[in-house]
């Protein structure tokens, strides 16, 4: 089984378009969690274009107190403010991004031998007090990628799927990047890392990646999730404003 972790950062981003409360990024971390999900990720970036730092406060107190049994996964870069924030919370996963602050979204994953003492030194530090980390990966990493992976000490990789979402109606690029990611998993289950993954998947791709590579731990899935919960609760929400307004 492949957990889903919901990504909360559109619903921020949508609720940071005016100073109003909604979408509450909370009530949308409940309504998740309620309908199965196995953990919520955000990926604070430095910029607060989304998440806020104290949507990382009240999800943590949200998911201690009342989902137990979900796990809280905070994604970014390790900057000294990042590893204030995700130690000062209760988590269950860090996944470290080798992002530029000004970049609009995720796009690699680590050079993990070029920085593999830096990374070293920050996953002993986070997973001694008992979070899991994982590092973002290429979807193409090579062995020596993968080795130097391991030698951080990190229990898990997260592979970037972006290209392999971004592979619109082309089903032979798709499938190439699916061979690309299913040799990346091969060799990183044997290497003793669990493989997490994530980035533009939607309900579309994910059947495809899910048959090619079953044993994902868990995928993390936010604004193709997001754009498919409109699709999917648009016309409800016409019905009910309509309620209200056509009736004499
Ligand atoms: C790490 C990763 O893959 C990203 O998907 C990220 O969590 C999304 O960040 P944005 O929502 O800022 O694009
Ligand atoms: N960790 C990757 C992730 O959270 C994916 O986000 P998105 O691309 O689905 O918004």
């Amino acid at each position: 089984m492949t957990a889903l972790s919901v990504n909360l950062n559109a619903v921020a981003q949508l609720r940071n378009r005016r100073d109003l409360p909604w979408p509450s990024v909370t009530g949308i971390a409940r309504i998740a969690l309620d309908a199965g999900a196995a953990g919520i990720t955000v990926h604070p970036r430095p910029d607060g274009r989304h998440i806020r730092r104290a949507d990382v406060h009240d999800l943590a107190e949200l998911i201690a107190a009342e989902y137990p049994h979900a796990e809280f996964n905070v994604e970014g870069y390790p900057t000294d403010e990042f590893l204030e924030l995700a130690t000062s919370v209760s988590l269950h996963q860090v996944t470290l991004v080798p992002d530029d602050p000004q970049q609009a979204t995720s796009d690699h994953g680590w050079d993990f031998r070029g920085k593999a003492n830096f990374l070293a030194d920050i996953v002993r530090g986070l997973q001694a007090d008992g979070r899991r980390v994982s590092l973002f990966c290429d979807p193409d990493a090579g062995p020596d990628d993968i080795s130097a992976a391991r030698d951080t000490g990190a229990a898990r990789i997260e592979l970037f799927t972006g290209p392999y979402g971004g592979c619109i109606e082309d089903e032979d690029a798709a499938a190439h990047e699916l061979e690309a990611m299913r040799r990346t998993v091969d060799d990183a289950l044997a290497k003793g890392l669990a493989v997490n993954a994530g980035h533009d998947l939607t309900l579309g791709n994910l059947p495809a990646f899910k048959t090619v590579l079953p044993e994902i731990a868990e995928v993390s899935i936010g604004h193709g999730l997001t754009a498919d919960a409109l699709i999917l609760g648009f016309g409800e929400a016409v019905r009910q404003y309509r309620a209200i307004l056509e009736t004499d």
